[in-house]
């Protein structure tokens, strides 16, 4: 559920007519809807009610301090993996209660950081970091919470650059060795065993590879307790797929049904880091076209927004719907299926201004024709799209905008040029 809708011919999000909000704060810029946000966080508490599960909202997807203050107000925890997101977890009102941290590399700093705020749960990812993490808690005169990061060996088929189980990859434990990290950790003064970490991959739009996992994590969950250590949380990451190009994602049930009789087998407090699922689709980002150009034998429309705003389409060659903003007659006001052929329309690929050939953000689409200054929405741009975003070329961070119902108000403001050479007038 989105609330972006088409009224007469005019994108909304919510009840703001989006030409307003870009007239308002310029583009190109990434809108937010509110209620969309608390939908899905809604949606996510209420399918895992039964397991009074923490949802740690994963901040590596959007940390903007609003969008996380909106969590937290919300009964979200955070789920952070540098200390940069743990600044931003506690600055939005987050507690170490319901703080997991994850991540291949912690710094000792990082550690001490997180033990320092009480963060309930380190996931561990190798045998040299769980040492590092328990000579840490121990220097501190405290035991550190750890969930053991187990890679299952699922392949659950996203992309080759988002998969994290499957063997080979940096991360996690290898299901076949972790029994033996495990067992050499029994007693140890400046550890507590208490969890088992899975996250498969993201994003995954079918609930078989948590079906299989969580019965992976059954089976090790009782090996750990045999083992001696007393193991009360089983955290399933995160990953939940959303919609792209039409209406493909799961229901947050649908997982819930596969995740939760693990749970009640193995009587843990469940864990989950929801990122994507919560704030994907609550976001699109609004662009303003340059130009046209024919080359090459293909049309293409220039607009605002580059790679440096969303780099998804360049990483992995994401699919993002895109459409403009406010739609003439003679093509669908939105289409219901992008990648179909529509009338009215001509093949395009949109791009924008960054000097690289990989800058797109869409290749051979079916767009009506457009000019100089209409509006062009890309959908479904709220999870690791600001977030992934970078000054290259020198081209400023876009503005970010919060929705709610008739209300728009900025939550991050456009970068200066002055913002640009901060760092470096400083030295
Ligand atoms: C450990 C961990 N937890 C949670 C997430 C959030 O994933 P998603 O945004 O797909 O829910 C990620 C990113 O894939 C991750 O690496
Ligand atoms: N950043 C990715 C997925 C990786 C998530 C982090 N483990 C995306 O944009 O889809």
């Amino acid at each position: 559920m989105d609330h972006f809708t088409y009224r007469d011919r005019v994108l909304h999000c919510e009840d703001v007519p989006v030409p307003e909000i870009a007239e308002k704060y310029g583009t190109p810029v990434f809108v937010y809807s509110s209620a969309t946000l608390l939908h899905h966080l809604a949606s996510v508490q209420q399918a895992f009610a039964s397991a009074d599960p923490i949802v740690a909202y994963s901040i590596k997807t959007n940390g903007n301090l609003s969008i996380c203050k909106l969590m937290a107000e919300h009964g979200s925890g955070f789920d952070v993996t540098s200390g940069g997101e743990l600044y931003r977890a506690l600055k939005s009102g987050g507690t170490g209660t319901k703080i997991v941290y994850a991540g291949v590399g912690k710094t000792d700093a990082e550690m001490r950081d997180g033990l320092e705020n009480g963060v309930f749960l380190f996931n561990v990812e190798s045998e040299e970091e769980l040492y590092a993490l328990g000579a840490v808690a121990q220097s501190m005169g405290k035991k550190a919470p750890v969930a053991l990061r187990v890679n299952p060996d699922l392949p659950p088929k996203t992309h080759a650059k988002t998969d994290t189980s499957v063997k080979g990859v940096k991360f996690g434990l290898d299901i076949e060795g972790v029994l033996e990290v495990s067992a050499k950790a029994v007693g140890h003064p400046g550890l507590a065993i208490v969890g088992l970490h899975m996250h498969l991959g993201s994003p995954i739009l079918s609930a078989d590879p948590y079906r299989a996992g969580a019965a992976k994590a059954v089976a090790l969950i009782k090996e750990f307790r045999k083992q001696g250590h007393d193991i009360q949380y089983l955290n399933m990451g995160g990953g939940f797929g959303i919609h792209y190009r039409k209406q493909e994602a799961l229901p947050a049930s649908a997982f819930a049904e596969a995740i939760l009789p693990a749970v009640r087998e193995v009587g843990c407090k469940l864990v989950l880091e929801p990122g994507r699922f919560i704030v994907g689709n609550a976001g699109v980002l609004v662009s303003r076209v340059l130009f046209n150009k024919d080359t090459g034998g293909k049309h293409y429309l220039i607009q605002d927004a580059a790679m440096n705003d969303l780099i998804r389409p360049t990483l992995y060659d994401s699919f993002h719907r895109v459409w403009p903003v406010a739609p003439k007659a003679g093509v669908p006001e939105r289409p219901e299926d992008y990648e179909a052929e529509i009338p009215g329309t001509v093949k395009q690929d949109v791009v924008g201004p960054v000097c690289e050939s990989g800058d797109f953000l869409a290749k051979g689409r079916n767009l009506p024709p457009l000019v100089r200054g209409d509006l062009l929405a890309v959908f479904s741009a709220g999870a690791y799209g600001m977030a992934m975003s970078s000054n290259y070329n020198s081209r400023l961070r876009a503005a970010e905008v919060l929705v709610t119902a008739r209300t728009h108000r900025l939550i991050r403001r456009r970068e200066t040029f002055r913002d640009l050479v901060a760092c470096e007038e400083d030295c």
